[in-house]
């Protein structure tokens, strides 16, 4: 990438895009709620079970101005997603002032892991025992979603849990290869501890985007 790029990436003016899709949102509160996502690549995190590996490479994906992402967005709905890879390894203050100056809903998908940039309708907090959440984004998260793929992750959604603000609504969600298996132990767990409730990727079971 030239210098020139370079410099509007870091300034969060240009974003490199992977894909962007109007499709239903599957997953937590929004679920079942046409909206427009936008992948943006890049990610450290390195969840080894990450459904969107392709993603993680930010120069695998092209450096796209912010105007263009926008003038898109307009075009398919009012709620616009944001995800990726990692949103917060960018400065997402430049693209979501745009989309809210369209008066479109913004939400946003992240691991909270870098700093939270953007102004935000709807915060979509996953956490990652690898690369934990800053303290900001626990108080402004409107849901916490846990990824279950083991029986430690049942621990590790409490401490998460006991980090968030009190109206944040809490989900249990399975990783998706290990659903069969982690499915039933959500179940009975949801039951037992009622202040969480179940979050599955409905699109996957839609065979939709
Ligand atoms: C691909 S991530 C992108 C946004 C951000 N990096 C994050 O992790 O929140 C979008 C959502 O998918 C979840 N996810 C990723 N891989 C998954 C899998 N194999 N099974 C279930 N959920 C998964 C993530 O935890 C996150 O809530
Ligand atoms: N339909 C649909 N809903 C989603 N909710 C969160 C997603 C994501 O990858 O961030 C996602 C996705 O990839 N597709
Ligand atoms: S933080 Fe999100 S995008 Fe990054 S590896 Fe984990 S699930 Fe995938
Ligand atoms: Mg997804």
């Amino acid at each position: 990438m030239n210098k020139e790029l370079l410099s509007l990436v870091n300034k969060g003016e240009m974003l490199p895009l992977m894909e962007e899709f109007y499709t239903i949102q599957g997953e937590g509160f929004h679920k079942g709620t046409a909206a427009y996502f936008v992948r943006i690549g890049g990610c450290d995190v390195g969840c080894h079970w990450c459904d969107v590996k392709e993603s993680w490479n930010a120069n695998l994906h092209p450096p796209t101005a912010i105007s263009k992402i926008v003038e898109n967005a307009k075009k398919y709905s009012n709620t616009i997603v944001v995800t990726g890879g990692e949103p917060l390894t960018w400065n997402m203050t430049p693209l979501t002032t745009q989309l809210k100056a369209e008066g479109l809903q913004i939400h946003i998908e992240t691991s909270g892991a870098y700093k939270l940039t953007g102004v935000w309708d709807w915060i979509c907090l996953s956490p990652k025992k690898m690369k934990l959440p800053t303290k900001e984004v626990y108080a402004k998260a409107h849901e916490l979603k846990v990824i279950i793929y083991n029986k430690d992750d049942f621990r590790f959604a409490e401490e998460q849990a006991a980090k968030v603000n009190e109206e944040c609504i809490l989900y249990l969600q399975p990783e998706w290869s290990k659903r069969d298996k982690v499915i039933p132990e959500i179940v009975d767990y949801v039951m037992t501890n009622p202040k969480w409730k179940v979050s599955l990727q409905t699109h996957k079971y839609l065979n939709i985007p």
